[in-house]
C-alpha cells in the first residue's frame, strides 16, 4: 500500500442553521497520505482540520469527493475503510462508570473484534494504565483519560492512527510518553496522522506536513523542504554597544533587539553571511559574538496562511 489515504475533490458544506448561513468547510481538497509516515495536518482555527478528520473517521458525511482509506473507498466499502482507521479524539468525555478495562472491551465489541483477538492487557500496558485497569473513569486524571483514549483508538489494530490535538493542555511527561508510543507504533508500520497547534511538535515529529486554510490545501511537503521554503535567516551579533552601521548589501535588514544585540535578517539565496560580516568589519563594528537563527515552521506557517 503506497498511500494510506487518498482524498480527491473533498467538499463539505454544513447546512444553514437558524441564522447561521451554510458554511463550506472544505472546498475540494486533494490529498494523498503515504503509508508508514507521520503526517501533520496543520492550519489555523476553523481551517477545516476537524472536518477532514471527522470525515475520515466516518463521523461526518462529506458533501462531495472521494475518500479511499487503506485501499477501501468509503462509499463502496464503508466497513473496511472504517476498520482501517483509529481516531483519538480531542474531547475527554467518557462514561464515568466504566473502568479502563471495560472501556476497551466495549470498544473492541463495537468494532467486532473477537474475544481471542483482543489485546486489552497489552494496550493497558502500552499506555501505562495497568495499575488503573479497574478504576472508575471518573477517578482518572486528565492525563490518564487521554491515555485511555489512545488505547481505545487502537483496540481493532488499525493501519492508520489519527490523533486530533493529542497534546493540547497536557504536561511534558505525558507529552513525551504519548510521542514515545506514537513513534513505537510508527516503527511497527502504523501510519500516523496528527493535528496540532504546537508547530515545534509538528516540526519534530512529522515527516510530511499539509497546511490547510479556509478549507483549501495551501501546501503539502516534506517537513525539511517546507522549512527550506522560507528564504530568510538572521545573524544575531553582539557588538558590545550600539554603534553606527555601514550600508549593508541590498535585501539585508538590520535591527537592534531589546537585549542590545544587532539582528540582521537576510535572504541566504542572495546574500552570504560573510558579506554581512565583511561590511561590518570594514566599518570597524565590533563583533564580540555571532549567532545564526534559522526560520522554523512557525515562520513558514505564518507566511503561508497570512491573509
Ligand atoms: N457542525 C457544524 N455546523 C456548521 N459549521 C461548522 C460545523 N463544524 C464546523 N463548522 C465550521 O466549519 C469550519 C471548519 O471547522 P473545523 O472545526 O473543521 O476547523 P478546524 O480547522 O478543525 O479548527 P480548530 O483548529 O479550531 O479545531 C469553521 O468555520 C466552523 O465554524
Amino acid at each position: 500500500m503506497s498511500n494510506a489515504i487518498e482524498i480527491s475533490g473533498l467538499r463539505k458544506i454544513y447546512a444553514a442553521q437558524g441564522n447561521a448561513p451554510a458554511k463550506e468547510a472544505l472546498k475540494g481538497v486533494d490529498l494523498n497520505i503515504p503509508s508508514g509516515s507521520i503526517f501533520g495536518l496543520l492550519g489555523p482555527n476553523g481551517a477545516g482540520k476537524s472536518t477532514m478528520i471527522n470525515i475520515l473517521a466516518g463521523l461526518v458525511n462529506k458533501t462531495e469527493g472521494r475518500v479511499v482509506i487503506w485501499g477501501f473507498d468509503q462509499d463502496v466499502n464503508p466497513r473496511q475503510s472504517r476498520a482501517a482507521i483509529g481516531v483519538m479524539p480531542q474531547e475527554l468525555n467518557m462514561d464515568p462508570y466504566f473502568t479502563p478495562r471495560a472501556s476497551l472491551e466495549v470498544q473492541a465489541g463495537l468494532y467486532g473484534v473477537p474475544k481471542a483477538d483482543r489485546w486489552t492487557d497489552e494496550l493497558l500496558e502500552l499506555v501505562g494504565l495497568t495499575d488503573q485497569a479497574e478504576a472508575y473513569a471518573r477517578n482518572l486524571s486528565g492525563g490518564m483519560r487521554r491515555r485511555l483514549l489512545l488505547a481505545k483508538a487502537l483496540v481493532h489494530r488499525p493501519h492508520i492512527l489519527v490523533l486530533d490535538e493529542p497534546t493540547a493542555g497536557v504536561d511534558i511527561t505525558l507529552r513525551e510518553m504519548l510521542w514515545n508510543n506514537v513513534r513505537k507504533l510508527n516503527e511497527q508500520g502504523m501510519t500516523i496522522i496528527l493535528t496540532t497547534h504546537y508547530l515545534e511538535e509538528a516540526e519534530e515529529m512529522c515527516d510530511e506536513i499539509a497546511i490547510i486554510n479556509h478549507g483549501e490545501l495551501v501546501v503539502r511537503q516534506g517537513t525539511r523542504e517546507l522549512l527550506g521554503r522560507a528564504d530568510g535567516k538572521t545573524l544575531v551579533i553582539d557588538t558590545g554597544e550600539r554603534v553606527e552601521l555601514p550600508a549593508l548589501p541590498d535585501g539585508a535588514h538590520p535591527e537592534w533587539r531589546p537585549d542590545g544585540r544587532l539582528a540582521i535578517s537576510y535572504p541566504p539565496s542572495r546574500i552570504r553571511a560573510d558579506q554581512l560580516l565583511d561590511a561590518l568589519r570594514s566599518a570597524n563594528v565590533p563583533i564580540i559574538d555571532v549567532a545564526s537563527e534559522q526560520p522554523d515552521l512557525e515562520d513558514v506557517f505564518v507566511e503561508l496562511t497570512r491573509g
